[in-house]
C-alpha cells in the first residue's frame, strides 16, 4: 500500500505561513498590549489595552504618529533602523514597568516594513530574579565603567573613530600601522579633530595594549609643573617638596603609551630633556641624579604647526625631527564631509544614556544645515551643537529649526568666530554708550569688545590655551586678561570636558 504523498516545497510554505500566523495570535494572546509600527516607526496599529497602560483613551487618535511621541522610551525605532528584534527589554510606563520584546515585519524581498512590539509581563513580580540579575549587571557595568579611566587603558579603539569617507579611511589605515610599531607617532590636527581618539585607538591596538595608557596636555598645566608631572620628583627635591617621591608620568607608563598633548606649548627645557628619553631611552627625576629607564612609547599630538614654532625658536628642530617619524594629519571636518552623517548617529546615539527620553535623530533638513557649517571646532564643536540642539528640542526627530536654534548659541558664534569676517562679532556687540564723553565711551566699549571676544574665543575653545592660539595672544596674557575682567572661563560656556 502506497505511504502518505512526500511533502513538497509548497507545504513546506503553507506550514511556515500557518505557524506564524498561530505564533503571532499566540503572541497576540498572551500579550498585555501590542503595537505596531510602519517602516518610518509610525503607529499603524496599537491595542486598547496599551494604549491605556500611556493614558490614551483614543487608540484611534495616535495612528499615524512617530511612537516615541506616544511611547516616549520605545525603541521601535531601533527594530526598523536595524532589522533586528530585542527579544526581551524593560520598558518604563506611566503605572509600572513591563517586559517587552519586539520584531522587525518583512515583506517577502525579505524588507523591513515595520516592527511589531508585545508587552509580555506587567506583573514583572514572577519575573523578579532575573530582573534582579538584570539590575546588579547594570550596576557592575556602571561601576566597571567609572572604573575604567583609573585602570589607565585606551578608553577608544579604532571603531571609536566614525567615518568611511576617504581621508578617515587612509588615516585610519596610517594610524593601524603606526600601532604595530614601537616608534613615535606625531598627530597633527586642527582642534577636535579626534587626535586624542586616535592616540587612545593606537594604543590599544600595539603591543603594548595591557601596558598602560597615560595622557599629559601640555596646555592644561601651568609651565613650571610641566617637568614634575613629566619625570617626577625625588624625595627632598626642593623647599617644601615632599618627603616621598613623586613618580611622573614617564614612570606611570612604564610598558606602556605616554601621550603629549598640544606637545607644542612644552617649555623649551622640558624638551631637550624629552629628546633625551626618545634618543638615550633615560630620564633623570627632578632633585635626583639617578637615571632611570624609560621604556615608554610616546605619542605626540599639536593642533599647531609645528614647523613655525621651530623657525620660530619656540620648538627645538631635534626635537621636531625626532618625533616625525610617523607624522599623522588629521583632516579636518570640513573636508570629509561624507563622515557627517555617521558621526551624528554615532554621537547621537551616545547621548542616549546621557539624555534619555530625547531625540535622538535628525531628519534630511537638519542634516543639511550641518553640511553648510564650517565647523572650525570639527568633531567636538558639532558634539555640542548637537547635545544643545537635544537639550532645547522637545521633537521627537530633531529638524532644521531645532539645529538652527544650537548653531545660534554663543558657543557656536564663537566657534565660527576665528574664520568670520569680524562683521558677525559686529552685529551682536552692545551698541557704545553714547551719553558718556567720548573718551569713556571708548574705553567702556573697547573693555565691552574684549570681554565678547574673550568670552567667545574661551566658549569655543578645549582649553585656555586654545583660547590664547585663538585669539593670537600668549597664554599667559590671556589668564592676566581674564582676571582683570573677572571672567571665568566656565561661565564663558566652554566645555566642561575639558578643564
Ligand atoms: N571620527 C570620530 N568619530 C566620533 N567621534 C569623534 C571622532 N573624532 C573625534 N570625535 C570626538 O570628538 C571629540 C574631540 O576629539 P579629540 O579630543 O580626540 O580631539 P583632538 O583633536 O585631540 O582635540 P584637541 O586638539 O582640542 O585636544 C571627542 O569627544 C571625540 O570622542
Amino acid at each position: 500500500m502506497a505511504g502518505p504523498a512526500p511533502l513538497t516545497l509548497a507545504d513546506f510554505e503553507a506550514l511556515r505561513g500557518s505557524a506564524m500566523q498561530s505564533v503571532f495570535k499566540a503572541f497576540e494572546k498572551a500579550s498585555e498590549g501590542t503595537l505596531i509600527v510602519d517602516r518610518d516607526a509610525r503607529i499603524v496599529w496599537i491595542s486598547d489595552k496599551h494604549a491605556r497602560r500611556f493614558g490614551i483613551a483614543q487608540p484611534k487618535g495616535v495612528l499615524g504618529r512617530r511612537v516615541e511621541e506616544v511611547i516616549p522610551n520605545s525603541r521601535m525605532r531601533e527594530v526598523v533602523r536595524s532589522g533586528q528584534p530585542i527579544l526581551l527589554d524593560i520598558l518604563d510606563s506611566p503605572g509600572k514597568p513591563v517586559v517587552v520584546t519586539r520584531m522587525p515585519l518583512k515583506n517577502e524581498q525579505g524588507e523591513v516594513v515595520g516592527a511589531v512590539g508585545f508587552a509580555l509581563f506587567d506583573e514583572w513580580t514572577t519575573l523578579a530574579p532575573v530582573v534582579s540579575r538584570f539590575l546588579r549587571m547594570q550596576e557592575e557595568l556602571a561601576q566597571a565603567r567609572k572604573a575604567r579611566p583609573l585602570t589607565r587603558q585606551a578608553k577608544y579603539s579604532f571603531s571609536n573613530f566614525v567615518g568611511s569617507s576617504a581621508a578617515t579611511l587612509e588615516i585610519k589605515r596610517r594610524a593601524r600601522r603606526a600601532a604595530a610599531t614601537h616608534s613615535p607617532v606625531l598627530l597633527l590636527g586642527e582642534t577636535g579633530t579626534g587626535k586624542e581618539l586616535l592616540a587612545h585607538a593606537i594604543h590599544g591596538a600595539s603591543p603594548r595594549a595591557h601596558r598602560p595608557f597615560v595622557s599629559l596636555s601640555m596646555a592644561a598645566i601651568p609651565d613650571a609643573l610641566i617637568e614634575a608631572e613629566l619625570f617626577g620628583v625625588a624625595p627632598g627635591a626642593y623647599t617644601g617638596a615632599d618627603k616621598r617621591d613623586r613618580q611622573g608620568k614617564l614612570q606611570v607608563a612604564q610598558g606602556g603609551t605616554l601621550f603629549l598633548d598640544e606637545i607644542g606649548d612644552m617649555p623649551l627645557p622640558v624638551q631637550s630633556k624629552l629628546l633625551r628619553v626618545l634618543q638615550e631611552k633615560e630620564f633623570e627625576a627632578l632633585g635626583s641624579n639617578e637615571v632611570q629607564r624609560a621604556d615608554v612609547r610616546i605619542i605626540a599630538a599639536t593642533s599647531r604647526k609645528l614647523m613655525d614654532l621651530v623657525k620660530n625658536g619656540q620648538f627645538r628642530a631635534d626635537l621636531y625631527y625626532r618625533l616625525d617619524v610617523l607624522s599623522l594629519a588629521v583632516p579636518p571636518l570640513r573636508e570629509r564631509m561624507d563622515d557627517l552623517e555617521p558621526i551624528c548617529e554615532s554621537l547621537l546615539e551616545g547621548f542616549a544614556e546621557s539624555h534619555p527620553g530625547q531625540a535622538h535623530e535628525l531628519d534630511g533638513d537638519a542634516l543639511a544645515v550641518l553640511a553648510r557649517q564650517r565647523w572650525p571646532g570639527n568633531i567636538r564643536e558639532l558634539r555640542n551643537v548637537l547635545e544643545r540642539s537635544i537639550v532645547l528640542s522637545d521633537s521627537a526627530v530633531l529638524g532644521a529649526a531645532d539645529v538652527q536654534a544650537a548653531l545660534q548659541t554663543p558657543f557656536a558664534a564663537g566657534a565660527s568666530m576665528a574664520e568670520s569676517t569680524g562683521a558677525d562679532l559686529h552685529r551682536d556687540l552692545p551698541a557704545p554708550p553714547v551719553q558718556l564723553p567720548m573718551r569713556q565711551a571708548h574705553a567702556q566699549a573697547m573693555g565691552q569688545f574684549e570681554r565678547q571676544l574673550i568670552e567667545h574665543a574661551l566658549a569655543a575653545s578645549p582649553t585656555v590655551s586654545a583660547a590664547a592660539k585663538r585669539l593670537g595672544i600668549g597664554r599667559a596674557t590671556l589668564y592676566r586678561k581674564m582676571a582683570a575682567l573677572r571672567i571665568n572661563r566656565w561661565d564663558a560656556g566652554a566645555p566642561a570636558s575639558h578643564p
